[in-house]
């Protein structure tokens, strides 16, 4: 522990002894600057900082957690556990619920995701009587998105002319109307949008000093990984925290920035020298990720861009191989290609799938490697596209146990009303939107209130939407005495959703319910992982906020070996010994919408030196002569950026010609996943074999016959607490692995253990529950 400042070079050495103050760290990729934030955070604690006074926000929250292990791991203490570490919104979003009541939002409020605020959206756009060609739901969402993130609130926008005319110029005079009625909405059903974590964090503490106070007390050193990315909104978040103590350090590489079409802003970083004095400025040059080759080449593009900061990047490593060009002719065709590149490397090298990466420039590319991993039978992980969160079954009970929680939740509520059908039509609930609306009250408490009020529901409706919502009342009654698997086992089958895709007995009712089931699953390990913790509870409202936040990447727990499938937007940060970069042709990568300006070509070349940048030892560029794009065949050119990369660098497979080309933009979504469904099906092109239909075979029937019996047994603990748990007791645990017994306190039913795992985390067990055997 003493000399872990010796697993730095000097130059990153200087940014982590920096004392108090401000202080800011622009380098190349893999130089090391996610490496000097862990350290500094780690050396912060070696010099006696409390860890419950460091802040540290991450790109993920995946890279939040190995950098606490890490952290544990240098210092060896039990202190990281305090440590705030995590993106923008699962930190603010935690911090929302502590103080968000003083903005009307109670401590349970709903996150609404895309899906939620997109189908809100599009229901006030009905209701409106507009038309919905004009106000096209993704686009009004992606505005409201922008304004939000630019702190522009529903009265600056009303009071700021030019937005207002840029609308109405747009042919759509009625953006701010629409504006308004989404931020009411969303109060009125205590919910809040992925933005609103960050707005209403900037809202509460510029309006509560005191609340500002408490948390620039409480987080007296901040540190920002990936600093160019961070958008106004979170920006000014940062700077009103740290404008107490200034202690804020901040690492990042303006040539990395690829968020700005969402708002990150590039002069965050260009401005900290001037918000803040006496600004420690360091710059790290060496290169510990990759071959001379991969980061020549990438120095090599990002020359051609006019706008950045001087910068020097080299490496000691070795010189590797060159960077591979690969064409082919269909896309199916760059889908073996790669497939069986990994598979040869895989073979000879003796590797684990773990060591490659395909990145792309959208989701709907994944599709071809697919096919050609799966024929080769390579294991493969795909992060972002449709989540397992976003499946309609999943999200169907999800919304009940929400409404469980929050019953005002009005996406939940208008989901799941009359599903599984109940004969409560969709005139009904239009009625009942009105009828809250008039009010100012929420869906749910208008059904609470049906006798008081004045609807044309006849009387079989009124009584229907009251058994609703005496169903859902009798939840939140069961809720106060169980745990999430117990409520979300009882609701699954109570709410007839189970049944519901059973009866349906095609292979897809099928396939619903096992993912139904893998929910409960989910839970249940949850639930168990929870139980241990002393200030958990493994309640359903600790689920509901574990998963509204988590991303693809989050969830990754290391344990499969798979190849990664990434669009290159999430591959920020990560490495992989191998990377495979597909579909490098022109409109594709440089995306067509990005051709029309300097600036937003600058911002693909960035995305290039990202994706290449992720190499350690080799890195292949492969594109294709023929693509379908929304359900068509094209000619495709090669990319620019190819000609672009210094030719002592590459390696040519086959040479590279031209040929016309053809094809419409991307949109946003598809770098996120948020695909949109009926596009993915035109892609598909028509070969291969069909998807199956019938009958179930016999690997769902089995699942299926398992079901009801797994579903029916007991959550709860047979643990026998072994009486010779003492200080000093080794132990295993079954998730957490071995570790040490540093404290025993409480008696009876609450006697807790601290146990320092050799993982890295320190964690306080309640015995009554804790899975532990006792090794020495
Ligand atoms: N001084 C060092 N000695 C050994 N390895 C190092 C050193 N500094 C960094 N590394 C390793 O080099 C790799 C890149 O470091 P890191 O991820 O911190 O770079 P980065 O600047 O954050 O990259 P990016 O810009 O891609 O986010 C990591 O595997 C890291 O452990
Ligand atoms: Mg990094």
């Amino acid at each position: 522990m003493e000399n872990f400042i010796d697993q730095l070079n000097d130059a990153q050495k200087a940014p982590v002894l920096h004392k108090d103050g401000p202080l800011m760290v622009i380098a190349g990729a893999g130089s090391g600057k996610t490496r000097v934030l862990t350290y500094r955070i780690a050396h912060l604690m070696a010099q006696g900082v409390d860890s419950f006074n460091i802040l540290a926000l991450t790109f993920t929250n995946k890279a939040a957690r190995e950098m606490k292990k890490r952290i544990a791991e240098i210092v060896g203490s039990s202190e990281a556990k305090n440590l705030w570490m995590g993106t923008f919104h699962s930190v603010f979003a935690k911090l929302l619920r502590f103080d968000g009541d003083k903005l009307g939002f109670p401590s349970n409020y709903t996150i609404y995701d895309t899906q939620d605020s997109q189908r809100l959206i599009s229901a006030i756009i009905k209701e409106m009587g507009l038309d919905k060609d004009i106000y096209k739901y993704k686009q009004v969402q992606n505005r409201i998105s922008s304004y939000k993130n630019s702190l522009i609130t529903v009265k600056a926008y009303f009071n700021n002319p030019e937005l207002v005319e840029a609308d109405a110029m747009a042919k759509r005079p009625r953006m701010g109307d629409i504006y308004q009625n989404y931020v009411d909405r969303c109060f009125k059903a205590g919910a809040m949008d992925f933005d609103d974590l960050l707005l209403r964090t900037n809202e509460l503490l510029n309006r509560f000093p005191e609340v500002l106070m408490k948390y620039q007390d409480r987080f007296r050193y901040i540190l920002v990984d990936e600093y160019q990315d961070t958008n106004h909104s979170q920006y000014l978040i940062v700077k009103a925290l740290a404008d107490r103590y200034h202690n804020i350090c901040v690492v990042g590489d303006d040539a990395q920035s690829i968020y700005s079409f969402r708002g990150a802003n590039i002069s965050n970083i260009l401005n900290f020298q001037r918000d803040y004095e006496n600004v420690g400025m360091y710059r790290l040059e060496q290169n510990y990720r990759s071959t001379k080759n991969i980061v020549n080449a990438a120095n090599s593009i990002i020359a051609k861009n006019k706008n950045q900061l001087e910068k020097v990047v080299w490496t000691a490593n070795d010189e590797g191989a060159l960077i591979k060009i690969h064409r082919s002719t269909t896309d199916a065709e760059e889908g073996r290609y790669v497939a069986g590149s990994i598979w040869e490397h895989r073979m000879q090298e003796q590797l684990p799938n773990g060591n490659f990466a395909v990145l792309y420039r959208t989701n709907s590319q994944s599709r071809a490697i697919e096919d050609a991993l799966r024929k080769r039978d390579i294991p493969y992980r795909i992060y972002g596209g449709l989540s397992f969160y976003q499946r309609k079954e999943i999200k169907d009970v999800l919304s009940y146990l929400r409404l469980v929680i929050n019953p005002k939740d009005e996406e939940a509520l208008k989901r799941v009303i009359n599903f599984p059908g109940r004969g409560i039509g969709q005139t009904t609930v239009d009625k009942l939107v009105v009828a809250a609306n008039h009010y100012g009250r929420s869906i749910f408490e208008v059904i609470e209130n049906l006798d008081k009020i004045n609807l044309k529901i006849n009387s079989g409706t009124k009584n229907k939407l009251r058994d609703f919502a005496t169903m859902i009342q009798s939840f939140q009654i069961m809720n106060e005495g169980v745990d999430a698997f117990v409520l979300a086992e009882h609701v699954a089958k109570k709410t007839g959703i189970l049944l519901e895709f059973k009866k349906d007995g095609t292979p897809e009712g099928i396939a619903r319910m096992e993912n139904i089931e893998e929910l409960l699953n989910g839970i249940k390990d949850f639930v168990e992982g929870q139980k241990e913790l002393a200030d958990a509870t493994g309640n359903i409202s600790e689920f509901l906020e574990d998963v509204a936040l988590a991303t693809d990447l989050d969830k990754d727990t290391g344990d499969d070996d798979r190849v990664a499938l990434m669009t290159i937007h999430l591959a920020k940060g990560l490495e992989f010994p191998y990377v495979y970069i597909v579909g490098m042709e022109e409109d594709l990568f440089p995306s067509a919408m990005s051709m029309n300006t300097r600036s937003e070509l600058e911002e693909e070349r960035r995305l290039f030196y990202v994706a290449l940048t992720r190499a350690e030892k080799q890195a292949y560029l492969t594109y294709t002569q023929n693509r379908y794009r929304w359900g068509k065949l094209i000619d495709a050119e090669p990319s620019r950026f190819l000609e672009e990369i210094d030719e002592q660098y590459v390696e040519n497979l086959t040479p590279i010609d031209n040929a016309s080309y053809r094809y419409k933009p991307l949109v946003d979504s598809d770098i996120f996943g948020e695909v949109d469904k009926s596009k993915l099906r035109q892609v598909k092109p028509k070969q291969g074999t069909p998807p199956s239909i019938g009958k179930p075979n016999e690997n769902q029937l089995r699942k299926l016959r398992k079901l009801k019996p797994q579903l029916a047994q007991p959550v709860g603990n047979t643990n026998v607490i072994d009486p010779s748990l003492a200080e000093g007791t080794v132990v295993n645990h079954t998730r957490f692995g071995r570790g040490k017994v540093l404290k025993i306190e409480g008696i009876g039913n609450d006697k807790k253990a601290e146990i320092q795992f050799e993982q890295g985390n320190v964690k306080k067990l309640l015995l009554r529950f804790a899975k532990l055997e006792v090794v020495e």
